[in-house]
């Protein structure tokens, strides 16, 4: 398994009182596996996501991402697998500032030793950034900036993808063609998406489905 989450649960005391957002979750998700995971705000979907990119820890429950428990590792070990073997595409794009589109793109391929110029030439061409690669981020839109975003995580060719609405920028036709793509770079590569969205629509594309509701996958 990709990723492997075994009884998860996980609470968050505020000042309202306890809240507990996962209850002995499991999930398994395979090398070519895409999963939509929905849920109403507050259900715990960005939480999961988190929890399954080691940015935070279970109370209970174990994660395993391409067989390195994330539980048994510490915060250096856990930011080795992120670097290597996890692309993230959450909500803020976090583009690197000082370094232009091209630079930007194959960051992530170079912090995990996959540099590789002609398959971030092919991503920048099928995500339409051929034309910017010499801008800044702040030079681009919100859209083109989220394009770069997702090639970035791409270029790096990672096991495991875990995507918090990545298309929530971008216009439908355009949200479709830039899904489509990561379907099919996915299905290529041979990785795993697990992909947050509010949008069914966007969610029925992808191979499975689970909703989140009270801490628990809804069947
Ligand atoms: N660090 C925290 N401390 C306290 N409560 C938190 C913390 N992080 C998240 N929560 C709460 O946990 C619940 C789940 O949050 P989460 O962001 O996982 O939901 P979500 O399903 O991703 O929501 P949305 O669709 O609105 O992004 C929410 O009620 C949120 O307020």
């Amino acid at each position: 398994m990709v990723l492997s989450l075994k009884k998860v649960s996980k609470h968050f005391d505020t000042a309202e009182g306890r809240l507990d957002i996962l209850v002995d979750v499991d999930l398994d998700l395979a090398a070519g596996e895409s999963l939509a995971l929905t849920g109403e705000s507050g259900s715990g979907k960005s939480t999961l996501l988190h929890l399954a990119a080691g940015l935070d820890k279970p109370d209970s429950g174990s994660v395993d991402v391409a067989g390195h428990v994330l539980s048994d590792l510490d915060d250096k070990g856990r930011a080795a697998v992120r670097r290597g073997i996890v692309g993230i595409v959450f909500q803020q794009f976090n583009l690197i500032p000082s370094l232009d589109v091209a630079a930007n793109l194959a960051f992530h391929a170079r912090l995990a030793g996959r540099t590789d110029a002609s398959w971030e030439s092919r991503l920048a061409d099928r995500l339409g950034l051929t034309g910017l690669m010499k801008r800044y981020p702040e030079q681009l839109s919100g859209g083109q900036q989220q394009r770069v975003a997702i090639g970035r995580t791409l270029a790096m060719r990672p096991s495991l993808i875990l995507a918090d609405e990545p298309t929530g920028n971008l216009d439908e036709a355009n949200g479709d063609a830039v899904m489509s793509l990561m379907l099919e770079l996915i299905a290529e590569t041979n990785s795993a998406l697990l992909l947050v969205t509010h949008s069914m629509r966007l969610a029925a594309r992808l191979g499975r489905q689970l909703t989140l509701t009270s801490g628990r996958f809804a069947s």
